[in-house]
């Protein structure tokens, strides 16, 4: 396919410039000066003038500077021309804000020019796909796949660098493309600089590349929106370390853009390209066929006004480069999207044509006035579908773009809670003792630590050792001397339980404690929460418990050994009763007394257990507290035979 002779359109680079609004931290005393399209600035030297296609002032509006700078450069676009949007600007003088590239999308230039290209599409069938990129530290990375980073340039044609294997997306509407511009942005390096607490850290291109079907061919176009990075000088800015680096590769491909800049605009034959990515990026767009034009933005200040100078200057070479131009359509009459009166007649015929067809009227060379008033409602009818999409359109956006900041917001208090808590005083985990625990419940807390460790060694040790017949033939006291406990340890920990059960259920509760040391804790608390049942089978243990031989136990018919010891509390003699009776009577109610508490601890310990099922060690010791008190109950029941046969 040949592409068609359009006509070659020779023009300079349209400069804008914009002033942007002073900031609260800026004096209001500014070196700049207005007049229609030329801006004055005094500086310590003469004041000069410099002249523009327009300069807009502080008050103006986003939708002036989109219809001043990037209307006929879209719309071109959607007829198949290429065009490039530049911003260029010191750090902090608007550029981010003008391209609307912040996050959430805003509707600067991007957004306002991607509504009018779907707008001026509605009737046509296209491809439109998206690149975004960023140069960050003089590397291509794909801001759309993070993980596309270090792209590689190549050179297809004297001066026609193209970026290899670069992945986009296609779009096919104006909700999709926010979305991917939306996500692209969170890739974006931004960083909070001394001038600007948003600044870009790298240089943005977002490029859109669209193909038109028409009837008798088509036409393909690229467009491109750049936020350049910012000019800072880094004594003023005071950037240090990542964001001093940062800065040097800023300024350094600045400072080469000003060069092929200067050289394009006095008509040198050697162009410099090579020395910067950036350069390369924008070899393709001010040498070769792209409609470009600049916006440059300026701080208002005073204290702005040498890197005004500068911006003013490079904005001053800029209009003096010389493009050629011309549409990319293929298989059309020559020149058919050009502006010629005859063409624009052929134009209009076709569109009558279609008002035809959708009126259901013939067309022919003249009409009856009735058929020229059916064409005309079934415009209206038209007209007024298409400001319902519209409006519907708008309204989708609106919504998009609330919600968009309402999760850009969210995000941010979450991030605002994440830096409170981590600017938050040494935590407990650490070592060392937080602000908000007394010296004696930091105390406590180690030795509940301490402790901790030596139980989850115990209980590993059971979980490796499975026998059940290991497990219930151990000796309560034993298992409790394994536990590591001594009498100070434990009788301090049974006093302080409740201390510690209220401090750690308000540390589990507390914001500046991360969700890890919850986890610890609770594990801490479940922890002494055994040591504090363990305390309490000893006790029971130590008065109650009077074994003297192996016996049967009534759980899964085990024998359980139980060691003979000395027992203060043991059973009262049977000299001390009147009768048979009276004894039964006092042993009886003993008896009940201690199987109730028996029955007390057994609970205690089924609802421990069955709250966590993996401590089985739990599981053991109420099997051996069940062989314990019927090994109890058949001691009684020995007395009760021997009582029964002496006083038979
Ligand atoms: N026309 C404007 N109206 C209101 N506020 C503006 C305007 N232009 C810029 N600002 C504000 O000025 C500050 C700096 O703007 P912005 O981040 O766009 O600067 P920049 O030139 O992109 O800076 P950098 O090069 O550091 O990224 C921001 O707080 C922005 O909201």
């Amino acid at each position: 396919m040949t592409q068609n002779n359009n006509a070659n359109i020779v023009e300079n680079v349209h400069v804008v410039v914009r002033v942007r609004p002073f900031l609260q931290s800026e004096i209001r005393e500014s070196p700049l000066q207005i007049k229609q399209n030329a801006i004055q600035i005094t500086t310590t030297e003469q004041p000069r003038t410099f002249q523009f296609d327009s300069v807009l002032p502080q008050s103006a509006t986003q939708q002036q500077v989109f219809e001043a700078a990037a209307l006929d450069v879209v719309t071109n676009f959607t007829k198949g021309m290429n065009g490039c949007v530049l911003c260029y600007g010191q750090t902090s003088s608007g550029k981010t804000y003008t391209c609307g590239l912040n996050d959430p999308i805003s509707d600067g230039i991007v957004y306002r020019s991607l509504y009018q290209i779907f707008h001026l599409l509605h009737d046509t069938r296209f491809e439109l796909q998206i690149q975004f990129v960023q140069i960050y530290n003089e590397v291509l990375q794909n801001l759309l796949k993070p993980d596309e980073k270090d792209l590689v340039l190549r050179e297809v044609s004297k001066n026609d660098f193209q970026i290899e294997r670069l992945t986009t997306r296609t779009v096919t509407s104006l909700q999709e493309t926010i979305n991917v511009i939306q996500a692209g942005l969170k890739n974006r390096a931004v960083a909070p600089t001394l001038a600007n607490c948003n600044s870009s850290r790298a240089h943005t291109i977002l490029q859109l590349n669209l193909k038109t079907f028409h009837r008798q061919g088509h036409s393909i176009s690229k467009l491109q929106i750049l936020d350049l990075a910012g000019s800072e000088r880094p004594n003023k800015s005071r950037s240090e370390g990542l964001r001093f680096q940062e800065a040097v590769a800023i300024n350094s491909s600045l400072s080469f853009l000003g060069k092929a800049v200067s050289a394009l605009s006095t008509g040198k034959q050697f162009v410099p390209v090579r020395c910067s990515v950036l350069t390369k990026v924008l070899s393709t767009t001010l040498m070769k066929n792209c409609r470009t034009v600049l916006i440059a933005t300026l701080c208002p200040s005073v204290s702005a006004a040498h890197e005004s100078v500068s911006t003013l200057q490079f904005a001053k070479s800029c209009r003096e480069i010389v493009q050629t131009v011309r549409f990319n359509t293929f298989g059309m009459d020559s020149g058919e999207e050009g502006a010629g009166v005859e063409k624009l007649g052929r134009q209009e015929r076709i569109q009558l044509q279609m008002m035809c067809t959708r009126a259901g009227v013939q067309m022919k060379d003249s009409f009856e006035l009735s058929e020229v008033e059916k064409i005309i409602e079934s415009l209206q009818d038209q007209q007024n579908e298409k400001i319902q999409v519209e409006l519907e359109e708008r309204l989708q956006l609106e919504k998009l773009k609330h919600e968009s900041k309402v999760a850009y917001y969210q995000n941010l208090v979450e991030a605002k809670k994440e830096s409170a808590k981590a600017s938050q005083p040494p935590s407990i985990m650490t070592g060392e003792k937080p602000d908000f625990m007394s010296p004696e419940a930091y105390f406590i807390y180690q030795k509940i630590q301490e402790l901790a460790g030596q139980v989850q060694n115990i209980q590993k040790q059971i979980q490796q050792q499975q026998e059940p017949e290991l497990c219930d033939q151990r000796d309560l006291g034993q298992i409790l001397t394994d536990y590591g406990l001594n009498h100070t340890q434990t009788e301090s920990l049974s006093m302080n339980f409740n201390l510690f059960e209220e401090q750690m259920e308000s540390w589990s509760g507390n914001q500046f404690v991360k969700p890890e040391q919850t986890i610890q804790l609770s594990n801490l608390l479940k922890a002494f929460q055994r040591v504090k049942l363990f305390n309490q089978i000893q006790n029971f243990k130590s008065v109650k418990e009077e074994p003297k031989e192996f016996v049967t136990g009534p759980v899964k018919n085990q024998r359980v050994p139980i060691k003979s010891q000395k027992v203060q509390g043991a059973l009262p003699s049977i000299s001390a009763f009147e009768s048979t009776q009276q004894f039964k009577q006092v042993v009886g109610a003993q008896c009940d007394t201690y199987l109730r508490e028996a029955q007390g601890i057994i609970d205690g310990i089924k609802n421990e257990a069955s709250k966590a099922a993996k401590y089985q060690q739990m599981e053991a010791d109420y099997y051996q507290l069940i062989a314990l008190s019927s090994c109890q109950m058949y001691n009684f029941g020995k007395v009760f035979e021997k009582v029964d046969g002496a006083s038979e």
